[in-house]
Formats: C-alpha cells, sequence, structure tokens
C-alpha cells in the first residue's frame, strides 16, 4: 500500500477536494439565483410575503437513514425545495442525533426506509399572513404597497446594505457589533459540537454492537452528559443572541427613520404630498423588522453553512473518499434545478393571497370603524354579504395554492426524501460495492466480494480515523490503519460497521443539512434585497423631503402643453419671512394643491394682529388649502410669505386631533405637562379655568378629573372635542388662531362665548365658517370665488352668504337659516330670529358647568 494511504485523503489531493465542494456549493446557490429575480422584484414590491418566522425542523431520527434522513434535513431547510418561506436555520440543535436513541429508526445496517417525518419543503411551505392593518386612503385595499424596486444582487444593493450597516453598526464599540461577534464565536462552537455529535454518535452506536459495556457508559452517558453543557448553552445562546441582535437592529433602523420621519412635517407630506410611498405605516414597522430580521439571519445563515460544508466535507472525504461529498452536493443541485423548473409561481401566489386577505380584512376593518353608522343603517346583511364574499374569494385561492403545493410536494417527496435515500446507501457502499470509483488505498482486492470478512474488511476501512488519526495514517507507509482494521474485521466486524454506519450516515446528513441552509441563505438573500431596496425607497424619500416638500404625486402625463407651461410660471418657489411678532401677510401667493390644481392665483391679503377675519367661499374653493401653505404643509409657490413663528399660529380643526393620555394633556397639546408647566406655567387651575371657559367641567367631574387616560376620541362627543379644540387653543394663546369650521358642532351662545374670550386673550382670530352667527366677531372677510380669483375687504352688513348650519350637536335641535343672496332681508332677519328663538329655548341651550 502506498505512503500516505490510508482510510484519510491523499493530502495531493485534499485542496481539489476542499476546491470542488466549495465550487460545488457555490453552484449549489448559484443554481438558485436564476430564479431570484423574479422573486426579488415581488418581494421589493412588497406582495411576495415571505414569513420570517422559523419553521420546525424534521424530528425524526435520522442516525439509521442516511438516505432518508439526508435528503429530510435538505428539505427541512427548503433547501432543493421552492418554499418561500425562510429558516433561520441556527435553531437547529448540535446535539440532537446523539442524545436521541439512535438505533429506534431502523437497527444497525437497517433502516434507511426513507420513512423519516419530513418537515415541510416547497409543497408544506405556509404562506405568511397578509399585511395587517387597514391600508392608508390612497392605497386602498390593496395587498401590499409598492415602495421601490428590488434588483438582486447588484451594486445598489451593496451600496444601500453599506449605508444601513452604517447606521445598524456604529462602531466597534457598539451594542450591535460585541452581539455579532459573540454570535461568531457561538457559531464557531456549534460547529465543533456538531462535529463531535457526529464522531460520537459513532461511537455509542460501536460500543453497544460490540457489547463494550465501559465504552458505552463513557460515551453515551458520561461525554454526552459532559458534553451536554457547553452545547445546551451554545444552542440557547445562539437563539437568543440572534433575537438580541434583530431587537438591536430594529431598534437602531427604527429609531434612524423615526428621526427622518417625525422632523418637521415630514410625515404628513410623506402621505399627503408625495405618492412615491402608499403605505408608510406598513414600511416603518413591517419592512424595517423583516429587514432586520432577515440581515441577521443572513449572518447565521450563511457563515455556519459554508464552515460546515467545509468540515464535513473533509470528514466525508476521509470515510468514503474523496468524491462523496462532490457527489452528494451535485445531487441536491441538480434536483434544486430540477424542482425549481417545475415549481409554480409561488411568489405570484403569495401575492395574490396577500392581497385577498387584505381585502377581507379591511372589510371587517370598516365595519369596525363605522359600526355605528351601519347599526343605524341596520346595514349588517348587507356588510356580511361582503365580508362573505370576500372570505371565500381567499377560500377558493388558498385551494388553488394547496393544490399547487401538492403538485410540488410529489416531486420534492421523490426526490429529496426517497431518491435521496438511494443516494445516501451509494455513498456510503462505494468502498464495498463499487471499490474502482475510490482511490486505490480504500479498494479491497484480496477478498472475494461475496466474503463477509471483506466486506467487513472493507467497510470498517472507511473510517480508519476512528482507530487511527488520520495525519499518522497518512504518514506509515509500513502499517496502515487499514491494515489494522483489515486484521481485526474479524473480531470487530459488527460494531465496527455500525459504528461507521452511523458515522457516516450522519456526516451525510450534516452535509445535506449544511448545504441545504447554503441555498436557503441564497433565497434569504433574494429576500433581503427586497426588504433591503423597500427600507431604502423609503430612506430616500424621507431624505427628499426633508429638504423639499415640492409635491411628487404621479399624475397622469398632461398633453396640454399650454397648462404645463402655465403651471411652470405659477408653481415657482416662493419667499417665507418669519417674523416674531410680526402678522400674517401673502404677498403674490399661489396655493397649488399636490396634485397641480390652481386654487388660488396671486394672494395679496394682510392680517395684522387684532383684525379678525372670516374666510368664505364654496366647498373646495381653497379656504383649508389656503392655511395649509400658512402652516407651510403645502408648498409655497410664488411671492412671499410672511408670518409669526412657527408657534404664534394656533390651528383649530373642525374635528381636533384627541392624543393618547390624560384630559390635562388634551389640553396642552402638543406641549407635553413638563412643557407646559415650563413655558406656559401651567398649573391644575390654569387647566380648569380654560376647561370651564370651553363649558367642559362637566367632563373632568364624569370622566374621572384631569388625570384621568381615556380615548378621548370615543368618548367624548362631536361638540365636546370641538370645544376642547378651544381650550386648548385658549391654553396655547397663540398670536393667531384659524378656526377651521371649529364651532361647527358647538352650540351658538357656547361659540360666542369662546370667540369673545379667545379675543380678550390678544388671539387675533381667522375662522373658515359659513355660520353667519360668527360674522359679528370678525371685521374683515376673504370671500373666495371657487375659480382661483378673492375678494378681501371691510365686513359690512349683508355680507352673509349663502348658508346651511345646525345649531349645535347634542342640542337636539338644528336649525336652517335660509340666507342666500337672492334671500330678501326679510327672509334673513326671519332666519335670524328663528335662530334667535332656538337660542333662547332650553332645547338649544346644551352648556353645562
Ligand atoms: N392632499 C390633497 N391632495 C390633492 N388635492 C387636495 C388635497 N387636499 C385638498 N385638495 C383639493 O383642494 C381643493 C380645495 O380643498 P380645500 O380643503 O381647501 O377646500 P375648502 O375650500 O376648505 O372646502 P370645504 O368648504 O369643503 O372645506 C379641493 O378640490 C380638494 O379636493
Amino acid at each position: 500500500m502506498a505512503a500516505g494511504s490510508s482510510g484519510a485523503l491523499p493530502r495531493a489531493s485534499r485542496p481539489a477536494v476542499y476546491a470542488i465542494t466549495a465550487v460545488a456549493a457555490a453552484g449549489c446557490v448559484a443554481a438558485h439565483r436564476w430564479n431570484q429575480a423574479v422573486t426579488t422584484k415581488r418581494l421589493a414590491d412588497g406582495i411576495v410575503r415571505c414569513s420570517p418566522g422559523r419553521r420546525r425542523r424534521g424530528d425524526g431520527d435520522p442516525a439509521f437513514s442516511p438516505g432518508g434522513a439526508f435528503g429530510t434535513a435538505f428539505a427541512a431547510r427548503g433547501g432543493a425545495t421552492g418554499s418561500l418561506d425562510e429558516d433561520s436555520s441556527s435553531d437547529g440543535d448540535a446535539g440532537v442525533g446523539t442524545v436521541r436513541p439512535a438505533g429506534a429508526a431502523g437497527g444497525v445496517g437497517g433502516g434507511g426506509t426513507g420513512l423519516v417525518p419530513s418537515a415541510v419543503g416547497a409543497s408544506g411551505a405556509p404562506l405568511a399572513p397578509a399585511p395587517s392593518g387597514l391600508r392608508r386612503k390612497r392605497s386602498g385595499a390593496r395587498g401590499a404597497a409598492t415602495g421601490g424596486g428590488g434588483g438582486g444582487v447588484d451594486r445598489a444593493f451593496v451600496v444601500q446594505l453599506w449605508k444601513f450597516l452604517k447606521v445598524l453598526v456604529p462602531g466597534v464599540r457598539s451594542r450591535e457589533f460585541a452581539l455579532l461577534a459573540i454570535i461568531a464565536s457561538l457559531l464557531g462552537a456549534r460547529s465543533y459540537c456538531d462535529i463531535w455529535a457526529t464522531d460520537n454518535g459513532g461511537r455509542v452506536v460501536k460500543a453497544i454492537v460490540s457489547r463494550d459495556r465501559r465504552a458505552f457508559y463513557r460515551r453515551a452517558i458520561r461525554d454526552i452528559f459532559i458534553m451536554a453543557w457547553p452545547m445546551s448553552a451554545v444552542n440557547t445562546g445562539l437563539r437568543y443572541f440572534l433575537a438580541r441582535l434583530k431587537v438591536a437592529f430594529r431598534l437602531r433602523l427604527s429609531n434612524h427613520f423615526h428621526d427622518k420621519y417625525l422632523s418637521g412635517n415630514t410625515y404628513y407630506a410623506v402621505s399627503n404630498l408625495d405618492s412615491r410611498i402608499q403605505n408608510v405605516d406598513q414600511l416603518l414597522t413591517t419592512d424595517i423588522d423583516r429587514f432586520c430580521t432577515a440581515l441577521a439571519d443572513i449572518y447565521s445563515n450563511l457563515s455556519k453553512p459554508a464552515l460546515d460544508v467545509v468540515l464535513f466535507s473533509r470528514r466525508l472525504s476521509r470515510s468514503l473518499g474523496p468524491r462523496a461529498a462532490p457527489m452528494l452536493i451535485a445531487y441536491f443541485v441538480a434536483c434544486s434545478v430540477a424542482l425549481r423548473s417545475v415549481q409554480p409561481p409561488f411568489g405570484k401566489l403569495v401575492a395574490e393571497e396577500a392581497r385577498l386577505e387584505g381585502e377581507y380584512r379591511l372589510h371587517h376593518s370598516r365595519l369596525i370603524t363605522h359600526g355605528e353608522e351601519v347599526a343605524f343603517y341596520r346595514g349588517g346583511a348587507y356588510e356580511k354579504a361582503y365580508i362573505t364574499d370576500a372570505l371565500g374569494r381567499v377560500a377558493a385561492h388558498m385551494k388553488r395554492v394547496f393544490r399547487a403545493r401538492a403538485r410540488i410536494g410529489f416531486a420534492d417527496q421523490f426526490l429529496i426524501k426517497y431518491l435521496a435515500t438511494i443516494v445516501g446507501y451509494g455513498l456510503v457502499s462505494i468502498p464495498v460495492f463499487f471499490p474502482d470509483m475510490v482511490s486505490p488505498h480504500h479498494r479491497v482486492t484480496a477478498a472475494p466480494r461475496a466474503s463477509p470478512r471483506a466486506i467487513s474488511a472493507a467497510v470498517s476501512l472507511l473510517p480508519a480515523q476512528l482507530v487511527t488519526p488520520p495525519e499518522s495514517a497518512c504518514l506509515s507507509a509500513e502499517k496502515t490503519p487499514a491494515d489494522d482494521a483489515i486484521r481485526d474485521a474479524s473480531d470487530n466486524t459488527a460494531s465496527d460497521i455500525a459504528g461507521l454506519y452511523t458515522r457516516n450516515s450522519r456526516l451525510l446528513l450534516a452535509l445535506a443539512g449544511a448545504i441545504g441552509r447554503l441555498v436557503l441563505a441564497g433565497k434569504s438573500i433574494t429576500a433581503l434585497t427586497g426588504y433591503c431596496a423597500r427600507v431604502a425607497r423609503l430612506d430616500e424619500v424621507l431624505s427628499d423631503l426633508a429638504v423639499s416638500t415640492v409635491p411628487r404625486m404621479s399624475l397622469e402625463s398632461s398633453m396640454d402643453l399650454d397648462n404645463e407651461a402655465r403651471l411652470a410660471t405659477l408653481m415657482t418657489s416662493g419667499e417665507l419671512v418669519e417674523g416674531e411678532g410680526g402678522g400674517v401677510r401673502f404677498a403674490g401667493v399661489n396655493v397649488i394643491s399636490p396634485d397641480r390644481q390652481v386654487l388660488l392665483k396671486d394672494v395679496n391679503v394682510e392680517i395684522p394682529r387684532r383684525t379678525h377675519v372670516i374666510v368664505a367661499g364654496p366647498n373646495g374653493s381653497g379656504k383649508s388649502s389656503l392655511f395649509r401653505v400658512l402652516a407651510g404643509l403645502w408648498p409655497l409657490y410664488g411671492g412671499t410669505l410672511y408670518r409669526p413663528a412657527g408657534s404664534r399660529v394656533f390651528y383649530v380643526p373642525q374635528r381636533p386631533y384627541l392624543t393618547l393620555g390624560t384630559l390635562r394633556a388634551q389640553v396642552v397639546y402638543p406641549l407635553s405637562w413638563a412643557e407646559a408647566v415650563a413655558e406656559k406655567g401651567a398649573t391644575d387651575e390654569l387647566i380648569m379655568g380654560f376647561l370651564w371657559d370651553a363649558r367642559l367641567l362637566h367632563v373632568a367631574g364624569r370622566k374621572g378629573g384631569l388625570d384621568a387616560v381615556r380615548d378621548w376620541a370615543d368618548v367624548l362627543s362631536g361638540g365636546e372635542k370641538q370645544r376642547l379644540g378651544f381650550a386648548r387653543m385658549l391654553f396655547a394663546r397663540p398670536d393667531y388662531a384659524v378656526l377651521d369650521e371649529a364651532s361647527a358642532a358647538i352650540s351658538l351662545e357656547a361659540e360666542g362665548y369662546l370667540y369673545e374670550r379667545a379675543q380678550e386673550l390678544g388671539v387675533t382670530l381667522i375662522t373658515v365658517s359659513h355660520r353667519p352667527s360668527l360674522f359679528r366677531f370678525h371685521t374683515k372677510i376673504l370671500a373666495l370665488d371657487g375659480s382661483g380669483g378673492y375678494a378681501y375687504r371691510d365686513l359690512v352688513a349683508g355680507d352673509v352668504p349663502a348658508m346651511t348650519f345646525s345649531a349645535g350637536e347634542g342640542s337636539g335641535a338644528s336649525a336652517v337659516v335660509s340666507t342666500a343672496p337672492d334671500a330678501t332681508e326679510s327672509d334673513r332677519e326671519e332666519g335670524h330670529e328663528e335662530v334667535g328663538a332656538l337660542l333662547a329655548s332650553d332645547e338649544v341651550s346644551t352648556v353645562s358647568g
């Protein structure tokens, strides 16, 4: 026998074997790349709802069923299958095969039936749930949002990822860096544990079969008991620190985006002025989380299997010859490619599922939101028909998905589970039945093939390292471990075979699992590119909006070039001049909506302090929009806008926003209580005073005082909410208050009192309203004509526009006052008398406190 011949791989051929293994592993991943473009695009479009959750590994002990077991191990990791699900393979248990009763499945030399419970492969990949929550107003019932394109692993991806990595791991002293380092060392330890478990499994079986009680106790009890501690710690630690890493990543990235999203009015602009992102809520919550999870998983899913493939291939090469590992890898690559070619378009199916689930949820959400209205209409049956229909569509689609899964499932089971059993047997039998395929030192030529001794000797040749370290074996020219094995075979045949068989099958199993995880890592990268593209898109839009809020709505391109040219002249950027204690003045300002509708042209309006202005005009004429420009929500076009510094102009909308928190917090919003105390000298007495002004003391009384925390948007009536809006404005005591239909639901008496009170406090009022009762509190009128024109002048008697108003929510009475321009003076007087009568009646007077 040649020098260096032994069960070990000859030194000279090792590099070649490793190279082949590495190339084959790379090919394995590359084989999946051809399918990535489609999947990535769908992910980027947010329509592939890959579940980031973990999938359970197969529970069958693979010890005695090499083919079936390693097929299972591979399939369990979604290896060659078309699974859209992702597996964070790091949750396997290094020692699981060791601790379980090894012979249970098939007995020594038997088994291998492949009837090992398989974790789901492609066919069993669960379709992830649809995105939760309602779509934003413009996204309707669509599935996940579009939000940017993903382009696979290309330069753009690398640049984006690098950018985010700098956010996620800000430096070597950061917590994230420490977590990455800990995980790396745990992954290394885990590989060591896997190898130890594989070797020890073989030794335990050998001890059992040879009835070596001492060896059995040593291997099966003492060694495992000792190793169980570090292995448990490694496995648990790996899961724990990976989970920590994901959370740490998410925290970093979410904070990064919160800083951008919540600065200035970006949160408003991104939904109202920009159509590049349809559902920023989903991006900020779900997609950031998925990106971070995918990134953390990739870290472990790529490094550990790569290390494992090298380590296990090396071991297998020693036992089964240099071709075994590459052959196994080649088999799975071939299966993978074959399965991919017959795989149904799971991405499309999942996208459709997400869309249908979204529709179904939307129906339920709408019913929750509008439950009261529907109940008043007794519209339950109507809604039920819609809901049932939507559910039916989901169910029908799921049936289609299951049929598709069943088809691919068959191929999956056949190739990956059962046919792989044959491959497994084939590999472990190579040195025995096909000696020509192994290197000369693995061959058994002296003995007749049918001789039991020869077979035993041949098999026992395989793991010469079990009895002799491979390095020394390679150097021995005189007496090799193989010779020893042949010599001892008659004494030790059964136990050796069993031990070797166990060990080799475990090695095959581990290698198959590692390949599967590598393939899956390729898929995870695909998913990561999609999430990365979406998150990068969000980053880009938020950065854009931070510097400019010029609307970027997707509009159908206009063929009207004249109109485009006219718009371009109107949409020149205006100038904003803010001054402490200054007044409000529009000088040549154009008001243009985000969808480029010219609402007002060349507005020249000056509103000095204590000049109270009422703004009137038809619906949609741009009354509110003018103040959106004043507030800086919409871009300023045309001339110059002069206004007091930000917080000196206060907005009271028709439906005041009620924040989470106490009643006290509602009044001081948007200040926190601490800020309110520091800046405004807020006290409970002061707050109570403003609540009294707004006739809301009874709310404090009934709902548990100023500290009561309620869902105020639900527990307050429409009129109470508006009064709270006034209390808030009085507390803020701004220079200017823009009251946009802010008292439409307030009784006339309370409204009058609040207006007077505001004027007493020195607040200049700009009121958008049609209520004639309010005219008396104003000195000027800004009347918009609905076609871009306006009139701004002193208010005179008879400046009462056509209107309809109610006398106050909760009053139980409403009054319609006909004051159309063509109404006679006597009609108007009649209308006001009517209001006066209602005011005098108890019905209207709902003021309490
Ligand atoms: N975010 C937006 N994107 C596009 N168009 C908008 C947006 N907000 C308002 N508009 C359009 O701008 C026009 C003026 O709206 P605005 O709210 O200023 O009307 P208004 O005069 O206050 O009407 P109303 O009396 O009904 O409250 C409307 O045609 C409206 O559809």
